[in-house]
């Protein structure tokens, strides 16, 4: 059996497959708010729920946010690969020390597991070299500084799940958005991401729980000019986005709150998808489709219409009624755009990488 680790920045999702029959799974939320004070407390949690009998593990998959420019393929944890991801760290703050946790908390637990790494970075390694640069001095994009792209397991997982309901009839055009405590949207033409709304880092792109999506560079600059670094580097990766403006990163309790900020936040939210994924059109010349996921997007009737509201201008009429119902399927019959709610499946998405990665390793031996 395998157990595969999903460290989210509020959430922890683990789940164990028997080849790729789902055998049980953990969920383990509201981290650093109201649950478990960090990842370590949560994947003790997670664990004992699953209560996993030792011999029955054979493998440990881990979802990494960063890999770099390196690891772009999910692969065995070596050494080298668990240095890597340490040196990428500080760019995925919130993330890539969580798994790190994870990784040495099963090594700990069961010292000789093999451990593998599949990376959010890994789907859009392809996009093209016009997306993922930076217009900065040569010797700055030689140190790596470049758009990488993130929650790239889950857009994977979309790509496979949308070839399975449509019978492989894949939409040409297909705007995706992953709206969880992180969010971003992803243009996938062909089933391969061409661009994403996260940069170099996952601060880029939408309004996110606690981050800020989009900000002028000299605003930036100005912040670490009045409180150095470090306390700018916390302010942006945990007290902006939707708490900054609306007091909670949760969703759910913006609702609830039924205030005037929390509100704003709410159409703060929605207004910045719509801005970025309709930059992503313009990257794929078109739209097809458009799929939700993460926790708001797979079950937030409000954001989803929100966004598809100001996205009408590209073609999608949204059925209220499907949408409300959380239906599969959210798009009236005339609608020139399918809508469609698609499950989050970065789990399964990574034990079909890991098996493949081993099928792989037979090979060469
Ligand atoms: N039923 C719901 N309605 C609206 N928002 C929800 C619901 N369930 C979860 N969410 C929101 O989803 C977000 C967390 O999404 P998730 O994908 O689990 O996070 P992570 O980015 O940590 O993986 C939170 O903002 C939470 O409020
Ligand atoms: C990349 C990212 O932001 O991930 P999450 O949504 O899990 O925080
Ligand atoms: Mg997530």
């Amino acid at each position: 059996m395998l157990l595969v680790v999903n460290s989210g920045s509020s959430s922890l999702k683990l789940a164990v497959f028997a080849g790729l029959d789902l055998q049980a799974q953990a969920h383990v939320d509201r981290i650093g708010s109201g649950g478990p004070p960090d990842h370590a407390q949560a994947l003790r949690q997670g664990l004992a729920q699953l209560n996993l009998s030792g011999g029955a593990v054979k493998g440990a998959a881990h979802r990494v946010v960063h890999g770099g420019a390196s690891l772009t393929r999910t692969c065995r944890l070596t050494p080298r690969v668990r240095q890597t991801i340490h040196d990428c760290a500080g760019l995925a703050p919130l993330h890539n020390p969580p798994a790190l946790a994870g990784i040495d908390a099963v090594a700990d637990l069961w010292p000789d597991l093999p451990q593998f790494a599949a990376f959010d970075t890994a789907f859009h390694a392809g996009n093209p070299e016009v997306a993922t640069t930076y217009a900065l001095p040569l010797a700055e994009r030689e140190r790596g500084l470049r758009r990488y792209g993130f929650h790239g397991l889950s857009y994977a997982a979309i790509v496979r799940k949308v070839q399975e309901m449509t019978g492989s009839r894949l939409p040409e055009r297909m705007l995706s958005f992953h709206l969880g405590n992180g969010a971003s949207a992803c243009a996938i033409e062909k089933g391969r991401s061409v661009a994403s709304s996260m940069g170099f880092s996952p601060l880029d792109g939408l309004t996110m729980g606690t981050r800020p999506g989009g900000l002028d560079p000299a605003v930036v600059l100005y912040l670490v000019a009045c409180h150095g670094p470090e306390a700018t580097g916390q302010m942006l990766n945990r007290a902006s986005g939707l708490v900054a403006l609306g007091g909670s990163n949760d969703m759910r309790a913006l609702h609830a709150a039924g205030t005037q900020e929390a509100g704003f936040a709410i159409a703060h939210f929605c207004y910045w998808a719509a801005r970025h994924g309709a930059s992503l059109c313009a990257a794929m010349g078109g739209l097809d489709a458009i799929t939700f996921t993460g926790g708001i997007g797979e079950n937030d009737a409000i954001i989803r219409a929100g966004i598809v509201k100001h996205l009408a201008f590209l073609g999608p009429v949204l059925d209220g009624e499907a949408n409300a119902r959380g239906e599969r399927a959210l798009h009236k019959p005339t609608s020139k755009v399918a809508i469609w709610i698609v499950p989050a499946d970065e789990e399964r998405q990574i034990a079909i990488e890991v098996a493949a990665c081993q099928t792989e390793e037979e090979g060469q031996r």
